[in-house]
């Protein structure tokens, strides 16, 4: 039969140290065990794993040892009945027992006494109780027979057995693990390192906010075997202060603290080391403390009862913060840890992220009763402190968090900017299929006019330049024209006051207008000068000029068209198109002012070119080619009226017979 001590401690875990992720279930050991014989836990107590970061009430187990040989002999009573998890005091009822997560009579071996599996990154198992209540044979079994005599298996305490359940698992790991250790004691108010290399020396206690309390320049040993972590065991054991009084012959004199540190030896996830600073990782500590003690009782003298004094005092502190810890609201404000060196020191294992179990010792003689019924008080307080389990923020733990925090911010962002993005796009879409449209329908439609306007000024550029070239030429030879006219009007006063009729021009004989009217000269061989002027003729000039030619050349030139036909060379240029080329205009056309001004008039207009300014409604058309053109049509035709009236004067002044020449007697064609 065996039975266990239930130490249900459901601890956060850090996927970094796997050992403690491969602890048995408490619970299933439990029942593995079949420990309904002695050890009971209570259902109502019992913890559930759970999420990180619950509420988890301390463990408090009530050990009661055997009456001891010194008992026995002086005669004393067992007074503690244990019922399950109760124990009932002598002389109360069902309703003064005190219940816990097991209790453990005094029947139970140390074989029964299982080891804590621990699954927290920090776990604390601390005994308290009287003095010779069996702390310390509970934790690490009877002291030692003599020197370099190791306690037998089967007495061995709860840390021996922890360390080889430690490393029993660590092997099974398959995975590299780094354990450390470290040792020390509170003697009389001082940390005192059992394990230094030299003798110990008192040692202060820091805080900071990663840490929290420790012990500065403690010794962390490495160790890489069960034997050398026992040696250490054994070794601060050995150091540790105990004297012997009444009800204990090695009663030890200090509170003694022994840590293991349990870390994963990849290099990427430990950070360094600092001189002295443990690493972090895992933690699984152990606290014997002082026994209380009345001196009356022990009958302590001198530096036995300082000593006392000294543990009773820690002792009370550490009361004290459980009693405040008990309180949700006090609990929020300020604990007192820093009363005591114990209490700094237990401060994480009491209020911290730690799980603590207490294993609660008491002597089960009716003479050490007020004694064990204040340890019961102490525990069943205790049972009710409460901590929150959590990892330690170590910056190897914190970096995964920040990684994995970033990246879902960035994520978050990266959704954020990419919704932004699509609605801009969709917006962007929408306006462009219109706004795009639009333009693009605009532009080409601005294209195409412009390429249209650009055609048409380019053909209106075109058509004023003809214009402009037209009209200079038709001015010039108008010049030409009122030049020559005016030269033979001068001649025609000089010679009309003369004396003796001048000889007639057979040009005069015809009805049509004299041969004055228009410059170009006659030219035909049989009057080269005109009668009434002597001035040479053009030969086109000449009313009978065809008659003449065709008796001079022939009925008709080869390969040319009559002379009448001919545009004289200032006509204008006639265009293919034009609609005025089929209507070839004779001679007499263009002996015709009316002519020429209805040429510069008529001319062909071109649609594109720009409206000229349109004068008064019944003005005469305004000329192309301007005001100097129109200048010289009007002079034209006023020189052709003086002209005509020089003529008429000259015919009045000629004589009869002459003027009453028959037409057969009209003088061969000139
Ligand atoms: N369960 C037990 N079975 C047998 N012997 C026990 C048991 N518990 C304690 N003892 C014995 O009782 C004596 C006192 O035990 P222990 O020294 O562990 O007491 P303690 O509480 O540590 O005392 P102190 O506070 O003075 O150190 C020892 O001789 C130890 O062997």
């Amino acid at each position: 039969m065996c039975a266990l001590i239930s130490l249900r401690c459901r601890q956060l875990l850090d996927h970094r140290i796997e050992i403690f992720l491969a602890l048995v279930d408490i619970s299933q050991q439990f029942s593995e065990n079949g420990n309904s014989r002695c050890c009971h836990r209570d259902p109502a107590r019992s913890l559930e794993p759970g999420p990180e970061g619950p509420e988890t009430p301390i463990q408090v187990v009530l050990r009661v040892r055997p009456m001891s040989a010194a008992e026995l002999r002086r005669g004393e009573q067992s007074v503690l009945h244990c019922s399950g998890t109760r124990t009932l005091p002598p002389g109360g009822g069902p309703e003064v027992a005190f219940r816990f997560a097991a209790v453990l009579d005094g029947a139970r071996t140390q074989e029964d006494v299982h080891a804590p599996a621990a699954r927290s990154f920090s776990c604390t198992v601390f005994t308290f109780g009287q003095t010779g209540s069996g702390k310390t044979y509970t934790l690490t079994g009877p002291p030692p027979q003599g020197e370099g005599v190791p306690v037998p298996p089967s007495l061995a305490g709860i840390m021996q057995r922890t360390f080889s359940w430690l490393f029993d698992r660590v092997q099974h790991l398959g995975a590299p693990v780094t354990l450390r250790a470290s040792y020390l004691e509170i003697y009389n108010e001082q940390v005192r390192d059992l394990l230094s290399l030299g003798s110990p020396r008192p040692l202060p206690v820091r805080w900071n906010k990663t840490r929290g309390f420790y012990v500065e320049q403690l010794r962390v040993v490495e160790f890489g075997s069960l034997e050398a972590l026992m040696e250490l065991l054994q070794l601060g054991l050995s150091r540790r202060r105990s004297s012997a009084h009444t009800l204990n012959q090695a009663s030890s004199r200090s509170h003694a603290l022994l840590t293991l540190y349990i870390s994963c030896k990849t290099a990427q996830q430990m950070p360094p080391v600092g001189p002295g600073e443990p690493p972090v990782g895992g933690k699984l500590c152990f606290v014997d403390l002082a026994g209380s003690e009345k001196v009356a009782a022990t009958g302590s003298r001198g530096e036995l009862m300082l000593e006392a004094n000294s543990i009773n005092r820690s002792l009370l502190a550490l009361g004290h913060c459980i009693s405040l810890l008990l309180d949700p609201q006090r609990k929020q404000s300020h604990i007192p840890f820093r009363d005591s060196k114990l209490t700094k020191l237990l401060a994480d294992s009491l209020g911290g992220r730690g799980v603590t179990l207490m294993v609660a010792c008491v002597s089960p003689s009716a003479q050490c009763l007020p004694e064990t019924l204040s340890t019961l008080r102490y525990a069943s307080r205790a049972q009710r402190v409460t901590t929150r389990p959590q990892a330690p923020k170590s910056p190897v733990a914190k970096q995964p968090q920040h990684l994995e925090t970033d990246m879902l911010q960035l994520q978050e962002e990266n959704r954020r900017l990419q919704f932004q993005l699509d609605q801009m796009e969709r917006k962007a879409s929408g306006l462009r299929g219109t706004q795009m449209a639009w333009a693009q329908r605009n532009l080409y439609g601005m294209l195409q006019e412009f390429m249209l306007e650009n055609e048409r000024l380019r053909k209106e550029k075109s058509q004023l330049q003809s214009s402009r070239d037209l009209a200079r030429n038709e001015q010039h030879v108008l010049a030409q024209q009122v030049h020559e006219l005016e030269r033979r009007l001068s001649a025609c006063h000089r010679h009309q006051p003369g004396p003796g009729p001048a000889p007639l021009c057979p040009c005069l004989m015809v009805p049509a207008p004299s041969c004055h009217a228009l410059p170009p000269l006659c030219s035909c061989p049989w009057r080269h000068l005109c009668p009434l002027c002597q001035a040479p003729l053009a030969h086109w000039a000449c009313p009978w000029r065809e008659r003449h030619l065709q008796q001079v050349l022939g009925p008709e030139a080869p390969g040319s068209r009559p002379l009448s036909a001919r545009p004289p060379p200032w006509a204008p240029p006639c265009s293919p198109g034009s609609a005025k080329c089929p209507r070839e205009r004779s001679h007499s056309d263009w002996t015709q002012t009316r002519v020429l001004a209805e040429m510069l008039t008529e001319e062909e207009v071109v649609p594109s070119a720009p409206p000229l300014p349109a004068g008064p409604p019944n003005t005469s058309p305004v000329l192309r080619g301007g005001a100097g053109v129109q200048n010289l049509a009007q002079r034209l035709e006023a020189l052709r009226e003086q002209i005509g009236s020089s003529l008429r004067r000259g015919r009045s002044q000629l004589p009869h017979s002459e003027g009453a020449r028959s037409p057969g007697q009209v003088r061969p064609p000139c």
